[in-house]
């Protein structure tokens, strides 16, 4: 790329949130992880992140626009920082011109902060797309893929989406065949939860109560549910171990899944370490009645409609 490539060069990625439809977690590990039976599902709640070339060579900075751009830091620290620095370095830090590789991203933040939605992966999964394409690396998915690894458990699915099974740490992934679309409501909350304390509360739950922590397995009625399309037995099917943890270190979500049930909802779980809750409704039409009546309960700050599945993180210009 020459430099005057460079000063106009910007990628756009748009990347979605996941749900998990089943987190079953298995013994922890040495690491401080635990083996997981993970069901991702991407819905349509969408970060867009810009990258372009950044004013100093090979120096990297982050900006967020957003409702709760202040919760997410705009320094090295940031996921999608962290992402576009590792893929520097695993393409040797700088361009055959010599070049180093930098970018300034711009992220629009939708998905909730801290809230079990997988927001900081879903922009680290950009910022790898963006990144791979702004400095011309043209590197395959699934290097992609093994590079977000190193980021965080969550971010091969965020480059990935549709819906799939994560096994290890839940970055061993397999796509799971699905018939149509499925609707939901996601009730967001006030502030977040903490992903290893969460995880450190279903720990110490499981320990107090003596109970045998048993190798994980995908459920077999969740499978049927997304083959057939079947709203209803999905909502039956729904499971997440860290629901407890989280209804543990924020008792208020309790009060929230049986707003949402009370609604008329086919399923109510906590997504992923929460606080975030999610809704499957049978119908865009009665995802919105849904969202509307969970809104009106005051049991939430705020409801949205999504469905799913849709793609991983894409570049939309
Ligand atoms: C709760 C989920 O979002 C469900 O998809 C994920 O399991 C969490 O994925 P993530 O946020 O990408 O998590 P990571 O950044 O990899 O790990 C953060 C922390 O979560 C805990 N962690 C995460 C994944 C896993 N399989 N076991 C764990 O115990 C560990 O304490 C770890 O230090
Ligand atoms: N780009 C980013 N977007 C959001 N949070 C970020 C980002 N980079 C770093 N963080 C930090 O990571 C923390 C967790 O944020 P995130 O929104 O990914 O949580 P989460 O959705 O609960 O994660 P998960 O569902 O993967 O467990 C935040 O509190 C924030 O301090």
């Amino acid at each position: 790329m020459t430099a005057s490539q460079r000063a106009t060069a910007r990628v756009t990625v748009r990347v979605p949130a996941k749900v998990n439809l089943q987190l079953a977690v298995g013994p922890l590990r040495d690491d401080g992880y635990h083996d997981l039976v993970n069901v991702f599902h991407a819905v349509s709640l969408f970060d867009e992140l810009t990258a372009t070339e950044s004013g100093a060579a090979g120096t990297f900075t982050v900006r967020v626009e957003g409702e709760s751009a202040a919760h997410v830091p705009a320094d090295s620290t940031n996921l999608a920082v962290r992402a576009a620095e590792a893929l520097a370095k695993h393409a040797g830090q700088t361009a055959p011109d010599g070049h180093p590789y930098g970018a300034a991203l711009l992220i629009r933040k939708a998905i909730p902060v801290a809230g079990g939605m997988a927001g900081g992966s879903a922009d680290a999964a950009a910022a790898l797309v963006a990144c791979d394409a702004l400095w011309g690396l043209g590197l395959s998915l699934g290097e992609l893929m093994e590079i977000g690894a190193g980021i965080g458990s969550d971010v091969p699915f965020a480059l990935l989406g549709g819906t799939a099974v994560g096994t290890g740490r839940g970055e061993r992934l397999t796509p799971v065949p699905v018939t149509g679309s499925f609707h939901w409501v996601f009730a967001l909350a006030d502030g977040g939860l903490s992903t290893p304390q969460v995880y450190g509360e279903c720990d110490r739950l499981r320990a107090t109560a003596g109970e045998e922590v048993v190798w994980p397995s995908a459920s077999e009625p969740l499978m049927a549910a997304l083959r057939d399309g079947d709203a209803r037995e999905l909502g039956a099917a729904l499971v997440n171990d860290l629901q407890p943890a989280a209804l543990a270190l924020r008792p208020s979500l309790a009060r929230t899944l049986d707003a949402g049930r009370d609604a008329g909802a086919l399923g109510a779980i906590v997504s992923g370490s929460g606080p975030t809750c999610a809704f499957l409704a049978g119908s865009a039409e009665h995802a919105r009645e849904v969202s509307a009546a969970l809104a009106g309960t005051g049991a939430c700050r705020a409801a949205v409609t999504a469905e799913g599945p849709v793609p991983g993180a894409e570049i939309v210009s």
